[in-house]
């Protein structure tokens, strides 16, 4: 879709669509869509930023909460998101073997004990072997760190997101 067409939308379908762009967190996406019209795709995914860093550290770990597990529960039930499903996949979180799913297991779960908030992690930017490492390095953060780290996160899964569903500006016609 092209950005003039992203600046026509109707609010409904604007959240039908961008909805998900920061994982279950559509109030995002509503809340942005009256910053329109977006001049171009880094606009549109400034005007996302800026609604999540104006957020109190409360709002911002609430962000970070609506995020699933990393080979989590919802992998097993099958009750991920389409893009997260696609996301986990990718990185190879669906085929751990059982020594590697029990870690990442123990992990996430050290991890939500420690901080209150899962481990985040843009997994189309990191391998298995690499998100594994990063888990546990992360463990022995300080909350506020990991608090700011884990938004970083989510802004690169929402910047992929968006990618997969706006045209990167081509120049001005005239
Ligand atoms: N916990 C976590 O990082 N979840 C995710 N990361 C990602 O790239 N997609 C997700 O669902």
């Amino acid at each position: 879709m092209d950005l003039a067409t992203v600046n026509a939308l109707h609010y409904e379908d604007f959240v039908n669509i961008f909805g998900n762009v920061v994982e279950k967190c559509p109030i995002i996406t509503a809340a942005v869509w009256s910053r329109r019209p977006f001049v171009n795709f880094t606009a549109l995914e400034a005007a996302i930023s800026e609604f999540i860093d104006a957020l109190p550290e409360s709002g911002k770990e609430g962000i970070l909460r609506c995020h699933p597990d990393l080979a989590g529960r919802d992998l097993q039930s099958g009750t991920l998101t389409r893009e997260s499903l696609e996301e986990q996949a990718g990185a190879g979180m669906d085929a751990l073997n059982s020594a590697e799913y029990s870690r990442m297991a123990r992990l996430n779960d050290e991890y939500k004990e420690r901080f209150g908030f899962p481990f985040v992690i843009c997994a189309r930017m990191n391998d298995k072997g690499n998100i594994l490492l990063q888990l546990s390095e992360r463990c022995r953060n300080e909350r506020a760190v990991e608090r700011a780290r884990g938004i970083e996160e989510v802004k690169k899964i929402c910047h992929l997101r968006l990618q997969g569903l706006v045209l990167i500006d081509a120049p001005n016609k005239l």
